[in-house]
């Protein structure tokens, strides 16, 4: 059997990422994958359905909150929960097609199965043992539990991220546990799709480790959307019964105990490194004490040859971070310099408005001891983002007080997701707030809100 330069445990943005520019760089490149289709939980059961659901029931949010405001009248529009199913499973399949053409096209091997590892240099696949030169652990992430609640994705009652993809049946009620992305993401679509949707969030403010502002104003816009919040409260467990399942949580002011009756119930209280079967333990890879595989400054484990990537290390849980680490890492292995900057990395909320963020916030840049300057600039004064009825936002950058240099930025608004990459490529290139003021924005466009912000962090805003 022959020998491969590179084995890459799992296909997801990760690893599949990975393999392609190893196979870019002329290393002989297999990528083991257990799943049915390639693309691992972002494509499959991830970011693109959730993405898919997101768009169909802000559709209908549209429909019935905003045509009429338009001028644009007739029949109330109504969901066919299967049709809708149909329309995500046809967008996921599409994009697993697609990296399998991609493995193809770089003639990258697909080593169906699970894998583990026997020794470094040794893949074990099935039966069969492959020989490799590397090998690279990319096997990313699975929902964590949580004491006192069985998740059942095929009862559909109490479901993770996974089951919510694919409920029954929209229900009439749905408990969120977690504040965090997932949470806010799916509860928004049932919110939107009809259902009574109450969040349960043990921490006394949603989205953890988001600029406080954003956290608030992002909470606010959610409740008038129809979300309801329960903070600083601890779900301590959740039976079922006759089709329906009771949350009971725990009240931290005052330990006080309350339940809440609903017809499914969405458990995302986070997700947990995905390194079960692998074998790690026999060979000696250390983890960190929360299960995640310690590197070193250019991914690799404890054992020579041996690397990880993505939700299996520690760092933000994010596809994109995935992706960077799968192409940096790839460089290592060819003999050249592979990086990421981790201080540049945007997370992105994709409610409706979306959410987005990169770099510092207030908080961290405060508490870091950094003098700062902030420029906000409300939606409100933003022609594009009041005619498409999303002007609750805003932008908020943050630049160094001394040097104007830009140091973060929190967006709340339409496309926050899209527009967050203009700060990003500034933050790359060490822009300073003055820089982005400088340059022209086309009118009209919500990007302007990023240019006003900037230009508040100087002179002053002109539409505010
Ligand atoms: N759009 C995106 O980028 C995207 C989308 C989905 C997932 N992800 C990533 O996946 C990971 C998992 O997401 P998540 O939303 O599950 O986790 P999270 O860590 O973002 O949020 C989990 C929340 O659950 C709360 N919680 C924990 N135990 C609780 C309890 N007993 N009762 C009440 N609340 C409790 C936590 O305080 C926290 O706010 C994250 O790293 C996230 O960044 C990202």
């Amino acid at each position: 059997m022959s020998t491969y330069d590179l084995i890459v445990i799992g296909a997801g943005p990760g690893g599949y990422v990975c393999a392609i520019r190893a196979a870019q760089l002329g290393l002989k490149v297999a990528c083991v994958e257990g799943r049915e289709t390639l693309g691992g939980t972002c494509l499959n059961v991830g970011c693109i359905p959730s993405k898919a659901l997101l768009h169909a029931s802000h559709m209908l949010h549209e429909t019935h909150e905003n045509f009429e405001k338009m001028g644009l009248m007739g029949a109330h529009v109504e969901v066919d929960w299967a049709k809708m199913l149909g329309y995500k499973s046809e967008t996921v399949g599409g994009n697993t097609k697609g990296i399998e053409f991609l493995f193809k096209k770089n003639k990258i091997d697909w080593l169906k199965g699970w894998a583990s590892i026997e020794a470094a240099g040794k893949v074990k696949v099935g039966e069969t043992v492959y020989e490799t030169k590397n090998i690279v652990i990319a096997s990313g992430s699975e929902p964590s539990t949580l004491k006192g609640v069985e998740v059942d994705n095929k009862a559909g009652i109490v479901v993770d991220s996974t089951g919510a993809l694919e409920l029954p049946k929209i229900p009439k009620s749905m408990v969120v546990i977690g504040a965090g992305v997932i949470g806010l993401e799916l509860g928004s679509v049932y919110a939107r799709l009809g259902a009574d949707v109450t969040v349960v969030e043990f921490l006394d403010f949603i989205t953890p480790g988001m600029d406080g502002e954003v956290q608030k104003q992002f909470q606010k816009i959610l409740t008038k959307q129809g979300l309801k919040f329960v903070l600083g409260a601890a779900v301590s467990g959740v039976s079922t019964e006759n089709g329906a399942a009771k949350v009971t949580y725990k009240l931290r002011k005052d330990d006080s105990e309350h339940t809440i009756d609903a017809e499914a119930v969405l458990v995302a209280t986070g997700r947990r490194p995905y390194i079960a079967g692998l074998g790690l333990d026999t060979l000696g890879v250390e983890v960190t004490d929360r299960g995640f595989v310690k590197i070193d400054d250019h991914w690799q484990t404890s054992v020579k040859g041996i690397y990880a990537i993505g939700d299996a290390v520690p760092g933000p849980m994010l596809a994109h971070k995935a992706e960077d680490e799968g192409m940096a890492v790839a460089e290592v292995i060819a003999g050249k310099h592979g990086h990421v900057n981790y201080s540049v990395i945007p997370g992105v909320i994709y409610t409706t408005p979306e959410v987005a963020s990169v770099g510092l916030t207030e908080e961290a840049a405060k508490e870091a001891g950094r003098k700062i300057k902030v420029g906000k600039f409300p939606f409100m004064g933003n022609a594009r983002a009041k005619a498409l009825f999303q002007a609750d936002g805003f932008v908020k950058l943050i630049a160094d007080a001394e040097t104007d240099r830009v140091l973060g930025c929190h967006i709340i608004g339409p496309n926050a997701g899209e527009m967050i990459h203009e700060v990003c490529v500034a933050m790359e290139f060490g822009a300073s707030a003055q820089d982005i003021a400088l340059t022209c924005h086309a009118h009209p466009t919500c990007s302007e809100a990023v240019r006003e912000a900037a230009l508040a962090c100087g002179g002053g805003a002109i539409h505010a």
